[in-house]
């Protein structure tokens, strides 16, 4: 294809509404793994309106929307003379090797074109769509969640479920208005292929899916909260890549959930305690599992060999007066009569931080040390605490730092001066503020805990 052509596909981008992007004009995009989403759904339950609400707030992102309608088998003549009869509903109707292939190439950060469908003709027509790689790419369609080896690429599947009456109306609406179709053929296609196979295909997809939508389009919250997660996944996915030390654990709906509530500035003193309490034990048994062990093959009572391992024992925790002191209870649930050293730390987030206070373990050299500290901002406290535990002989290699939420500022800071220790996180935030507040943050870690504020 030469390049009139593709100047040609990129103007018909609009007109056949299959492919949309967020400045991804960019050919010579370093390649990283794109985060993939699959919006799937029933006909007209609002899937365009929501993919174009996650593109609208990621503005900032490159993202391109793939449709599966675009990957639509064009009809032969025999099945165009008889298109009443023809299930468009049906998987079968899809060209999903290709809608795959074309999907892998983008994951590999390549270029691909893709057909543009003609709902009049039925038939794929030219000029295809280029699409080029990007960091996001939303794949659309009602079947998208149907295949496996179509949801085994997406890193997040979203079903949109909006009320099929709903459906029905706005697909008669949209039918007869914009596709030009008489209503008693839009209702005969809807009853005799479309609801069958919604019920068949589409709606038993809805199990795979992630996150499921009420409402679709109208749900505004939902949409804030997926446009948060894949801002957070974004923005991981470029520091975990910087610094293989960082390790932020698996986020689920339950700890996005829990998140939210800590972080919200509505959220009771009791509440934020629980909260981050549960977030807490997480990040310390996430933290013990970077603890080196040893192979123990025991005897269960059934007389079997269970091949195990025994935790390590030299180790003791050290928290970073007074925040990290809420983690300690979680650390001495998990770690039995394990001694924690204390740090104190004062001065504003900028390099005025000052070391105030230490009572540590005498033996600490010989130690693994989890270092506590909910809140890693500008990391100046976190490069006071490490020094000195560096100063009293702890190994770098031993040190592993658990905090709730991480600043990229404090992660660039501590990862570059201290490469070999592990930093535990349960969130990487976006940035910091002038005054060295985490953003979006939670406010006042310690405040807000010990009810100071
Ligand atoms: N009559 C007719 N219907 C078709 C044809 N090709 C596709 N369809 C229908 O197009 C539908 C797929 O698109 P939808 O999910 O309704 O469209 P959408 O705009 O993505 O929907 P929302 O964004 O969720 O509102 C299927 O239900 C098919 O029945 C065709 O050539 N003729
Ligand atoms: O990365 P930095 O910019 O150094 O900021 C992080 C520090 O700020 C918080 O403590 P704070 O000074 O608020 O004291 P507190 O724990 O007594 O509330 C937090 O617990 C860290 O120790
Ligand atoms: O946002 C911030 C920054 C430092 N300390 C906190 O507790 N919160």
């Amino acid at each position: 294809m030469d390049s009139e052509t593709i100047g040609a596909i990129s103007n018909g981008i609009k007109d056949h509404l299959s492919v949309q992007s967020n400045g991804s004009d960019s050919t010579s995009l370093s390649h990283r793994q794109p985060f993939v989403i699959g919006v799937a759904g029933g006909t007209a339950s609002g899937k365009t309106t929501v993919c174009n609400m996650i593109i609208s707030q990621l503005r900032d992102q490159r993202v391109v929307l793939v449709n599966q309608d675009s990957f639509y088998r064009s009809l032969n003549e025999e099945q165009l003379k008889k298109a009443h009869e023809y299930n468009f509903d049906h998987p079968d109707a899809f060209n999903t090797e290709l809608l795959v292939s074309c999907m892998e190439k983008l994951q590999k950060g390549q270029p691909v074109r893709i057909p543009s469908y003609d709902f009049k003709s039925r038939r794929s027509i030219e000029p295809l769509c280029l699409v080029n790689p990007s960091d996001v790419i939303i794949l659309e369609g009602i079947l998208v969640l149907h295949d496996s080896k179509v949801r085994n690429l997406m890193n997040m599947k979203i079903f949109v479920d909006t009320d099929s009456d709903v459906r029905l109306s706005r697909r008669i609406q949209r039918d007869t208005v914009e596709r030009g179709r008489n209503i008693q053929n839009v209702l005969d296609q809807y009853a005799r292929f479309v609801k069958p196979s919604f019920e068949e295909f589409i709606l038993p997809s809805k199990k795979f899916a992630d996150v499921i939508i009420p409402r679709g389009g109208d749900n505004d919250v939902a949409i804030d909260l997926i446009v948060q997660h894949i801002r957070t996944k974004l923005g991981q996915h470029d520091l975990c890549k910087i610094y293989p030390n960082i390790f932020v654990i698996f986020s689920t709906f339950q700890i996005r959930g829990m998140h939210t509530l800590v972080r919200d500035v509505k959220t009771t003193k009791h509440d934020f305690v629980f909260y981050a309490d549960r977030l807490i034990r997480l990040v310390v048994e996430h933290g013990l599992g970077h603890l080196p062990f040893t192979e123990k093959q025991i005897i269960t009572p059934t007389g079997s060999v269970y091949p195990g391992v025994v935790f390590c024992k030299r180790l003791c925790g050290v928290s970073v007066i007074r925040s990290g002191e809420s983690m300690e209870n979680a650390l001495r649930a998990c770690c039995k009569g394990i001694k924690i050293g204390k740090i104190l730390i004062h001065g504003d987030g900028n390099n005025g931080r000052q070391l105030i206070y230490e009572k540590l373990p005498a033996d600490i050299s010989s130690r693994h040390v989890l270092l506590l500290d909910p809140v890693l901002a500008s990391g100046n406290s976190a490069v006071k605490a490490i020094s000195l535990l560096l100063s009293k002989g702890v190994q770098e290699t031993n040190i592993i730092f658990l905090n709730l939420i991480a600043a990229p500022e404090g992660i660039h800071t501590v990862c570059r001066k201290f490469p070999k220790l592990k930093i535990v996180t349960s969130e990487i935030d976006s940035s910091l503020d002038r005054n060295f507040g985490v953003i979006p943050g939670m406010g006042e870690f310690g405040d807000r805990y010990f009810g100071t504020d």
